[in-house]
């Protein structure tokens, strides 16, 4: 699979400057993640929990944790509603996955929120909502990983729908860094107003960020980062990502990268790199629409050797 693109992509046959360069700031950054000692082991490269999940989305959450280790994090575990958590097991061996209590519905049931909170205790990096859905025990969850957990919560997908739902005012006093990854449906969700020109929507993301004091990447072309100060575009990817699963991937990476100690806003900036770079490799060697999420995955090494050289 991963022969193909060290083949067949344009970045290894010679073209010059072949994908949009990596920001200078983060250039030292992304090296540190490049440099490994000899004696490192696993647990150095930080730890992640994907929650997320649902009858009939068992791959969602499976992406974000190939993501998670194609992101290089040294482990990670997945936690979905018990029905789906031998089909999400079984898309890697390198996958560690916990079956939780599921409501009448195919999702997380109330029962499942202790386990859950107990697995985010060793987590460096929490992962929550791909594949989620809208079951009634989700906002309860999200509020409790919001207001507890103390180290970096990102929300994707469901988890921010679930977010929409709560008052802003209980999301005044997170207990630890927060990051959100909306595209733009969900980012009209989370504001509870349409807003379909883009820089008005990306002048309104910027505000939410603020408020929450959180990281908000604003995916879609030239995805948005902001801290609700600063802003940065990603030059990187194409409109080969626009298939099913790939933002699912962004998050896992994202999570990875924060795992191994970036900063929530370095990580972000990197995470959307690489996933462009990624993008691009793979619709260089699959085309646009004959490519899917999992290429996108598979193309994850070739954009790390992209950034190694
Ligand atoms: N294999 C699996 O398990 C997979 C499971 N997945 C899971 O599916 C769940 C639903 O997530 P979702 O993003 O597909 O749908 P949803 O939240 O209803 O939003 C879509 C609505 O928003 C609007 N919209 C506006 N701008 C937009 C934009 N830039 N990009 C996209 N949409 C945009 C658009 O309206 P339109 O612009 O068409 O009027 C549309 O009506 C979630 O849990 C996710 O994790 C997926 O990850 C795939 C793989
Ligand atoms: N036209 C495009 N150009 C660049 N990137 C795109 C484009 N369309 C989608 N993407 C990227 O693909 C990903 C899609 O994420 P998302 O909408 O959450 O998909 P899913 O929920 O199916 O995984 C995001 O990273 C987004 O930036
Ligand atoms: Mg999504």
């Amino acid at each position: 699979m991963i022969d193909r693109f060290r083949t067949d992509c344009r970045y290894h046959s010679g073209m010059d400057a072949p994908f949009p360069p990596l920001p200078q700031d983060l250039l030292a950054a992304a090296h540190r993640l490049l440099a490994r000692a000899p004696d490192c082991h696993k647990y150095d490269f930080g730890r992640v929990l994907v929650i997320g999940g649902s009858r009939s989305m068992a791959g969602a959450p499976a992406l974000a944790g190939m993501a998670v280790l194609r992101g290089a994090a040294g482990v990670v575990e997945i936690a979905v509603p018990q029905a789906i958590a031998p089909v999400v097991a079984g898309f890697d061996p390198a996958l560690i996955v916990h079956g939780l209590p599921e409501d009448g519905g195919g999702h997380f049931g109330a029962e499942a929120l202790d386990g859950l909170l107990a697995l985010a205790q060793k987590a460096d990096v929490v992962v929550c909502g791909p594949g989620m859905g809208r079951g009634p025990a989700l906002a309860d969850l999200v509020e409790r990983l919001w207001q507890s957990f103390p180290r970096l919560l990102l929300l994707d997908a469901d988890g921010l729908n679930a977010l929409a739902g709560l008052p802003r005012e209980r999301l005044r006093a997170p207990a630890g860094s927060r990051m959100l990854t909306p595209h733009a449906g969900e980012m009209q969700r989370l504001l509870g107003s349409v807003c379909s020109e883009r820089a008005a929507l990306e002048a309104e993301a910027t505000a939410y960020a603020a408020e929450l004091d959180a990281v908000l990447v604003l995916k879609g072309h030239r995805t948005l980062v902001t801290d609700g100060v600063r802003n940065q575009h990603n030059a990187s990817g194409g409109p080969g990502l626009a298939t099913a699963g790939t933002g699912d991937v962004l998050s896992g990476l994202i999570g990875a990268l924060a795992a191994q100690g970036l900063t929530p806003f370095e990580a972000a900036r990197l995470g959307a790199w690489l996933h462009g770079v990624a993008g691009e490799l793979a619709c260089e060697a699959l085309t646009a629409p004959g490519m899917t999420a999992g290429d996108v995955l598979d193309a994850l090494p070739m954009a790390w050797k992209a950034l190694a050289e």
